[in-house]
């Protein structure tokens, strides 16, 4: 990340030649007909180094890749100078260079182990202790609402960031969760999501977790306002507001003058982004849902992923590998997109999750140095639970005219052996068989001896289908707290390293900052008499 833009780099230079050169040549029918050994070059298998029980299988053997494609690709991560950074990251640099703060994540999932000498984060452990003792005061119903009646529902009102991870993660768990503790999450501005919500809701035994980092975020402070409204019609003494809402911030002033106490406040620090927040007091609703001892499994799985990505070599580290994967097809091949294809409904909202996670990180087009990038960065983000997609948008990834990669997921077993464990073995039959489709296709020859002679020549050519269509596939034993911890880390780290190698700042978002200043202003305009100025003539 010197003065260089990465198209400079010598790697660079060798992959574009290499794709030039030989991209035509990569044809996974080939590269596995010629090397029986092909799936044990291109797989590795991850076992988190505190917790044997935690591991995953990476087959990345249905890429368009060599041995020396992939030695390159690494080439260009090491001139990027990813171990540097990494190194940064783990240390407390303020690598989020635009908004001069450390982006430490990490340290929320350490417990202690590495010492991390930025401000806050010796109080980590205390937040823990506070989610703790709170989530266990709920879940027992010890703690009581101001009629004296347990709690039995939460609404989380919070969006983005504060929003995503917890919505995610509560739903990949759900199989660890409280079944008499109803979680609700609103986010959209849009009254009708907080009105259906309250709709269900009893005042007396509902408790709301305010969710915002800035705790100025106008959707979020907009839908507690009307919340907290919605609950005094009801309770009407506001000092009853202190047993039915929470705050999870970084923000004390703003918390206290919304009205809600210090010692209900779950504090959190700016080294966190929003997007890397669930690990934090954000993962309130994630504790209050599937039980502390569950919150912390995650957070321990996902340390183990940082472990492996902060020690293991190049070669052998797994957000690394998905990392340089991804940028061959981005930058090489010209895919405009990635899809996230989880065949597990827990993980229905994984690919919403990295949504965000992926795009507002990497969605940048000028480096930290800031030059424009002449080159792509980060992709579009998208996907859907196996094996619902395969009936909706499968077609365009194995007929279409774009290239797509892909990444599956699986668990080998299930939470919900329903029918003899017909379901899943349904389920991952489909899991093997779609990279398969995508990576071998079917040739015009096999077709006719399908078809038969007299097949027209229109449907022979609409059955044919190309194949050669690049997948990862990882399969894990089943999906745990510490298992999903592992994989929110992997792609995290992913994440990190092709902001790394683009040469751009993953951690701010100023993009998103233009259009709040422009509804806000137009906001203003729509209450009053006068027509809207200022604006292009179609507002
Ligand atoms: O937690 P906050 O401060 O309410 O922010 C919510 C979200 O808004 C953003 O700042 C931008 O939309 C996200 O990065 C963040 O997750």
């Amino acid at each position: 990340m010197s003065g260089k833009l990465t198209s400079e780099y010598p790697s660079w230079q060798k992959l574009q030649q290499i794709y030039d050169s030989d991209h035509s040549k990569l044809v996974l029918r080939d590269l596995f007909a010629s090397d029986p050994q092909r799936f044990s070059k291109f797989s590795r298998e991850y076992v988190s180094p505190d917790d044997p029980s935690t591991s995953f299988l990476l087959d990345f053997s249905k890429n368009l890749i060599t041995e020396s494609v992939l030695a390159t690709l690494f080439g260009l991560v090491r001139e990027a100078d990813l171990e540097k950074y990494r190194e940064q990251m783990f240390s407390g640099h303020h690598i989020n260079t635009s908004e001069d703060r450390a982006v430490l994540h990490i340290a929320l999932r350490n417990f202690d182990e590495w010492d991390i000498s930025e401000p806050g984060v010796k109080e980590v452990s205390g937040v823990l202790a506070h989610i703790k003792e709170f989530s266990e005061a709920v879940r027992s119903g010890e703690w009581k609402g101001y009629t004296g009646k347990s709690i039995d529902t939460i609404v989380n009102i919070g969006i983005g960031g504060s929003d995503l991870g917890p919505v995610m993660v509560t739903e990949a768990l759900k199989a660890y969760s409280k079944r008499d503790l109803t979680a609700h999450f609103v986010s959209n501005i849009d009254g009708t999501h907080l009105a259906e919500t309250l709709r269900v809701c009893d005042p007396e035994t509902t408790l709301f977790i305010i969710a915002s980092k800035t705790f100025t975020t106008q959707e979020t402070i907009t839908n507690a306002t009307s919340a907290r409204d919605w609950f005094l019609q009801t309770a009407k003494d506001k000092a009853h507001v202190a047993k039915h809402f929470v705050a999870l911030s970084t923000n004390t002033k703003a918390v206290t003058e919304f009205g809600i106490s210090e010692s209900n406040m779950f504090q959190f620090w700016d080294w966190v982004g929003g997007r890397y927040s669930l690990w934090s007091a954000i993962g309130l609703s994630i504790a209050l849902v599937i039980g502390y001892e569950n919150f912390e499994e995650l957070l321990r799985g996902a340390h183990g992923m940082d472990k492996h990505f902060r020690t293991a070599p190049l070669e052998q580290n797994l957000p690394v590998i998905l990392a340089v994967l991804g940028i061959w097809y981005n930058d090489f091949y010209g895919a405009q997109t990635h899809a996230l294809l989880p065949y597990d409904q827990y993980l229905h909202k994984f690919a919403d999750y990295f949504q965000q996670g992926d795009m507002e990180s990497n969605g940048k087009s000028i480096t930290k140095g800031g030059q424009r990038v002449n080159y792509q960065t980060g992709p579009i983000i998208w996907g859907a639970a196996g094996t619902n997609g395969q009936h909706s948008f499968y077609q365009l990834v194995h007929q279409g005219t774009k290239l797509i990669p892909a990444d599956f997921l699986a668990p080998a077993t299930t939470h919900n052996p329903i029918a003899n464990s017909k379901h899943h073995r349904i389920l991952l039959s489909n899991y093997f068989a779609q990279p398969e489709a995508l990576a071998f296709g079917k040739t015009e020859e096999e077709v006719r001896q399908e078809l038969g002679p007299n097949a027209s020549e229109a449907l022979v050519k609409s059955k044919v289908f190309e194949g050669n269509r690049p997948s990862n596939s990882i399969l894990f034993p089943k999906l745990t707290p510490a298992t999903l911890g592992a994989l929110i880390s992997l792609y995290e780290h992913k994440i990190f390293t092709q902001g790394v190698v683009w040469g751009i700042n993953s951690f701010d978002q100023m993009g998103v900052e233009l259009g709040k200043v422009l509804a806000k202003n137009i906001l203003s305009q729509l209450g009053s008499p006068e027509a809207v100025k200022g604006h292009d003539s179609s507002v």
